[in-house]
């Protein structure tokens, strides 16, 4: 009931289309049906005139049976057309709003779920449920309108044969599609499950190869690969032979119910309670009405890999309510000037966590100020740049810009974040750079480079900033890799910026100059500086040491470092 009412949520704003859809379809089977029906009546009718040397008037039944056909015909044109637009349309609304209920909740909403499986998800999930409208919804619907509309117009002919008919139609269209939905419902859901694995393990496979080789795991992990790739055949084989039994049952029961309506029919035309013709109308009505229901065999039989694709996506989809809401950002905000910044007593768990990862955090960072947030791996140091990105919310305690407390995420708009681990887009150093600031001319680039420590770097390469890195491109050590994202940071314009370990992979010596450099020429930016190593603290306002979520101590780092504190026992590197 839940996949259905998901199901038919997924059509909102499409409904017109797809009831259009669904009346071609009724409109096309009605046709068939009837074209079928008058034929034999026709043909009957005739036959009994011809051996009785009677007149027969042709000209209305072969029009009826010429317009029949040519509704048929059309019907299913514009069946196929209106029914296949719906689909695109749904499919493409769902994506973007699967994309768009994801996109504030990643990187750290989805704990638990792997890349690949989101993959699977997002990719074969979707797809299976791009098929329920056209594979489930209009063939469900269209053989209970198609057959209550048959067993009417039986009715007014004969009770008793549209009784009959409809024992046939309820068999074809309920009893049987349930028995295989019953035996499909598992190959269904091993099927979906199966291919997830797979595709976890794809992704494994890919991007942990050199692990793999360096444990000599590589022959198990594929091993591992190929029985998941067996047990989804597996699943699929099931699932293709249930299917086949599906229309070959529905076949048979064509055939089955003509042979019903006929022997049920006779004794009547014999006692001339019915006309001859009406018995073949009625016999083929019966023949004919199984098409309707013919495609709820395989329509149940999906419902199984389709409920399993529904519960799969449902919960990217609960991030509409529960994930950070859009950042409230002040409609005319003057984004050159950093607003005054203040993270008041934040307890912060990352989703699905047992522990605070930030608990009762207390920090300070007016405009222009250079404030560091020192501490030992853990401590929180990157949780709060995930909060002020708005990636993370606070379970209590407040953010608050220019001292009016604001959802969360509302900083990003004044964000220039490196950081940590930076993802490195394919492509030329340009088109990386160019991700802050499209419009920053080749000296823009190169001198924010040379800011970030990567002068050296950038201009040992033959290609310059036509360089191609990330996958598939040059390979950067980690280093490198965070001092570019700190030279994109620095082309970009945001007046908070935030550098996360940007001297990791750096000599002290290299670091402090690089940091010396940002610190006296970044001026009018607001800096935050994220570390676990104590070179080029001197030069800040404001030290905050933290440990476990908590602010241990924090002042001007002068004064700290004179104090036996947990900032000197920091600088000694005895940690805290
Ligand atoms: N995605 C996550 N899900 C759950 N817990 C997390 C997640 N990321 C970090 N944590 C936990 O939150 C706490 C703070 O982590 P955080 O990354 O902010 O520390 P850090 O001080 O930046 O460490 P490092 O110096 O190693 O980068 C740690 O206990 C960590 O295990």
């Amino acid at each position: 009931m839940r996949t259905l009412i998901f199901l038919a949520g997924l059509l909102k704003g499409n409904r017109r289309r797809a009831a259009a859809g669904l009346a071609l379809a009724v409109v096309s089977m009605l046709a068939n049906i009837a074209l079928m029906a008058v034929s034999g009546w026709f043909l009957t009718g005739m036959a009994l005139a011809g051996a009785a040397g009677a007149a027969y008037n042709v000209f209305l039944p072969s029009s009826l049976i010429r317009g029949c056909a040519i509704l048929r015909t059309g019907g299913r044109y514009l069946e196929r057309l209106a029914t296949h637009e719906a689909t695109f349309r749904l499919i493409g609304a769902l994506r973007a709003r699967v994309f768009l209920a994801l996109a504030p909740r990643l990187p750290f909403g989805l704990p638990g779920l792997h890349s690949g499986d989101l993959a699977a998800r997002l990719g074969g999930d979707l797809d299976s449920l791009q098929r329920a409208y056209l594979q489930v919804l209009v063939p469900s619907a269209a053989a209970l309108l198609v057959g209550a509309a048959v067993v009417a117009y039986g009715w007014s002919l004969a009770p008793a044969i549209a009784a009959v008919i409809a024992g046939g139609l309820l068999l074809g269209g309920v009893g049987l599609p349930a028995l295989l939905a019953l035996a499909g419902r598992r190959p269904g859901r091993e099927a979906v499950a199966a291919a997830s694995a797979l595709r976890v393990w794809a992704v494994d496979m890919a991007e942990g190869r050199e692990e793999l080789a360096a444990f000599a795991a590589t022959d198990r992990h594929g091993a591992r690969m190929d029985g998941l790739q067996s047990r989804l055949e597996a699943a699929q084989r099931r699932a293709t032979r249930q299917d086949a039994l599906g229309v070959a049952g529905a076949q048979a029961l064509g055939s089955l119910l003509l042979w019903a309506v006929l022997l049920v029919g006779a004794p009547q035309v014999v006692v001339g309670a019915l006309a001859a013709p009406d018995l073949a109308l009625l016999a083929f009505l019966g023949l004919a009405s199984v098409e309707a229901v013919g495609p709820l065999a395989s329509a149940f039989q999906a419902w199984g890999a389709l409920a399993a694709a529904s519960e799969r996506v449902r919960p990217l989809l609960d991030g509409d309510a529960s994930g950070p809401a859009a950042a409230e950002v002040p409609a005319a905000v003057d984004r050159r000037a950093a607003p005054h910044v203040r993270l008041e007593a934040v307890r912060l768990r990352y989703p699905g966590a047992a522990a605070l990862a930030l608990d009762g955090l207390t920090l300070d960072l007016p405009p222009g100020s250079r404030v560091a947030l020192v501490g030992p791996s853990g401590s929180g140091k990157s949780t709060v740049v995930a909060l002020l990105a708005g990636f993370l919310r606070p379970e209590s305690g407040a953010l608050e810009l220019d001292g009016r407390p604001v959802r969360d995420g509302a900083a990003a708009a004044w964000l220039a974040v490196a950081p940590q681990t930076p993802h490195l887009l394919a492509g030329s150093v340009r088109r990386n750079l160019a991700v802050a600031a499209p419009d920053a001319d080749e000296a823009a680039m190169v001198e924010a480079c040379g800011k970030a420590g990567l002068g050296g770097w950038l201009a040992g390469l033959p290609d310059g900033l036509e360089t191609m890195i990330g996958a598939g491109g040059r390979p950067m050590s980690g280093g490198e890799a965070r001092r570019l994202a700190v030279a994109r940071a620095l082309l970009g314009d945001g007046p908070l910026l935030v550098l996360d370990e940007p001297g990791e992979g750096l000599d002290p010596a290299t670091e402090q100059a690089m940091l010396g450099r940002l610190l006296t020429e970044e001026t009018g930016r607001t800096i935050l500086l994220i570390t676990h190593r104590p070179t080029g603290l001197e030069l800040m306002d404001h030290v905050a040491v933290l440990d476990r979520g908590r602010v241990l101590e924090q002042g001007d780092p002068r004064t700290l470092a004179g104090r036996d504190g947990p900032f000197r026992r920091f600088l000694e590197r005895s940690f805290v």
